[in-house]
């Protein structure tokens, strides 16, 4: 907190501007560098599939992002346990409702540690320090008297514990050929609810809500998203209610002074994203600077029910909503219901973490739908992680190039700052792109585009293989002085790309980032935002690597991975079973 009083200022000249200067630095240096992350909690009514684990690779890359550009990160993700689905599901599995979501909840923290996800939290909907905070927001809420006891009827989908209005429904047959009706939006077979319970007044929020997209057009992104909730946003909002009579559902947490209602299990679960902020004491520093990472079927909670809760409870409302669409396979959403699920642990362990995370991140594209299939993992991991990127780095460090096994020494003669030495146009317009490569990645994670900044730093890894392969100084006479410079050069340069690109992976490949700058001799300190003043030696500065001892590791940095016949035949000769297709 910090609090700058400027009274008094007006006798002396200048005093007052550069007392309001100093205020906005001091906000702009203190609460303006943390930063706060979630992802949706996951409803516990089966194990965890590739679409999770999408979402919280997701938001852990933006953690791991603003940590490096110095930031102050704290990173949520967690499990959604109440609800109709969590009590059917336990009943079916014979178990009580708490045993049942202790085991399951485990299973995906367990999945989000052994795929090194760097999450700072890990809230379960049933902790008591979460039970107090919804019942605080609820509380909060009907003192404002915007929540009121009426009757609903209208159309329900337990599947998505979703209200739905006749328009969103549709008419479709079962498997047994009989007639049902299920939501458009998702598939899922709907009920008609005639119920008393808690109504929360979402209609009087329709106009504020547009008031704020208006004057926030990034707040939803990509921009897709936010057209479709401004489009949602035209027709009146109908109330919302926000409990369920107990005799149906038991499982979850009891509105407060009326235990015959249990609070309506999305009210539940968009809570948490407070419940870890220390809501209802002490939130605000976090609170301002919220963001979620979402996946496009919960966008009508995030992006309508719950900006219209804040407002409600006279909160701010989250700085961004980062929608992200589909992995489907054949072409269908992969899904618990549809059971077309592709396992995330077993894949991380065939394709390594880093792999994984990799293909993910550069193969999801936010505005659409992505097909997956095991050899595009193969095929994109291979050319661009082990080809492309290790390929460089072993050329660079391997003893036959680099036998002193050293951060080889630039010469400003062989390589001038004007046109001149030995190095071609080519050259200077690939020291070019690498010197504006952080910022361009920069711009792309802003954008949410991880594959962009991908793709842009897979464009000067190409360059810089080209620069190498133009230059082939393993042809070099190492007897000549003027080549044995020129080498030195090729190999500095080379070095130096690599040191940029390796800083710049961290957050989307940890371990392969950690492997390739320890390789060059690069220190845990000197591996931040602020490290990536590239080429040094070519502005006339000093390089801090220049003539270091290379580190002593000079492991693959990505084993190419087999195709599935190769590993056919090895399971064949050893009596294993394959399970990826
Ligand atoms: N196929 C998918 N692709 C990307 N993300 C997904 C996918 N499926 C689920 N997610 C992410 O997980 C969140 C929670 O999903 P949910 O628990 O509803 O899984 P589901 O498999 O779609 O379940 P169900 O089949 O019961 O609807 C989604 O909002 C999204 O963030």
């Amino acid at each position: 907190r910090f609090l700058l009083l400027t009274r008094g200022c007006k006798a002396v000249p200048g005093l007052r501007k550069a007392a309001a200067e100093m205020a906005s630095f001091r906000y702009a240096s203190t609460e303006n560098r943390n930063y706060y992350i979630t992802t949706p909690i996951f409803y516990v009514n089966a194990s965890p599939h590739l679409g999770h684990l999408y979402s919280v690779v997701i938001a852990d890359c933006f953690h791991r992002q603003k940590q490096l550009q110095g930031f102050n990160s704290r990173f949520t993700t967690g499990t959604d346990e109440h609800g109709l689905k969590i009590q059917q599901a336990a009943e079916a599995a014979g178990r009580d409702p708490l045993t049942f979501c202790t085991s399951v909840s485990e299973r995906f923290r367990n999945l989000f540690s052994s795929c090194n996800i760097s999450n700072t939290d890990y809230i379960r909907t049933t902790e008591p320090r979460h039970h107090r905070a919804v019942r605080h927001f609820w509380s909060v809420l009907y003192g404002k008297g915007l929540i009121y006891k009426g009757r609903y009827e209208g159309w329900y989908s337990t599947q998505d514990e979703s209200f739905l209005m006749p328009s969103q429904v549709t008419t479709a047959q079962d498997s047994e050929g009989k007639e049902i009706k299920i939501s458009l939006e998702s598939g899922h077979k709907v009920e008609w609810m005639k119920e008393e319970n808690y109504m929360f007044r979402l209609s009087r929020f329709r106009l504020q809500l547009l008031d704020w997209l208006r004057e926030n057009p990034r707040a939803i992104q990509p921009e897709r998203f936010y057209h479709s909730v401004l489009q949602l946003l035209q027709e009146e909002l109908p109330d919302l209610s926000v409990s369920r009579q107990k005799s149906r559902l038991q499982w979850g947490i009891p509105v407060p002074d009326d235990p015959e209602q249990t609070i309506y299990v999305w009210l539940d679960a968009l809570v948490n994203y407070l419940t870890v902020v220390d809501y209802p004491h002490n939130h605000e520093r976090w609170w301002n600077v919220a963001h979620h990472v979402i996946g496009k079927d919960i966008l009508k909670f995030h992006a309508i029910y719950w900006p219209a809760f804040l407002l409600g409870a006279g909160l701010p409302l989250p700085q961004t909503i980062h929608v992200h669409s589909h992995w489907t396979v054949a072409g269908k959403k992969m899904s618990k219901s549809l059971g077309n699920v592709v396992d995330p642990r077993e894949r991380s362990q065939a394709f390594t973490n880093d792999g994984l995370r990799y293909f993910l991140l550069r193969q999801g594209v936010p505005d659409a739908d992505c097909d997956y299939r095991d050899d595009k993992v193969r095929k994109l991991l291979n050319s661009e992680l082990a080809d492309a990127l290790g390929g460089l780095l072993n050329r660079c460090t391997a003893p036959a190039l680099n036998p002193a096994q050293v951060y080889a020494p630039f010469c400003p003669d062989a390589f001038p700052g004007q046109r001149g030495g030995r190095a071609v146009d080519e050259d200077y317009r690939m020291l070019d792109s690498v010197k504006h490569l952080p910022a361009v990645v920069e711009q792309h994670f802003e954008n949410m585009h991880v594959y962009k900044a991908l793709e842009a730093i897979g464009a000067c890894v190409r360059q810089t293989n080209g620069f190498v392969q133009r230059h082939a100084p393993w042809k070099l006479d190492r007897g000549d002085a003027g080549d044995q410079r020129w080498l030195s050069t090729v190999i500095h340069v080379s070095l130096e790309c690599l040191r940029i690109y390796g800083t710049l992976l961290q957050p989307v490949v940890p371990e392969i980032s950690n492997k390739l700058l320890s390789r060059l001799g690069v220190q845990a300190h000197e591996r931040s935002w602020t490290n990536l003043t590239f080429l040094a030696r070519f502005h006339g500065m000093d390089c801090p690597f220049e003539g270091r001892a290379l580190g002593s590791d000079p492991g693959v940095l990505f084993s190419r991975l087999e195709s599935q016949n190769a590993n056919k035949e090895k399971n064949q000769k050893t009596g294993n079973g394959s399970k990826l297709e």
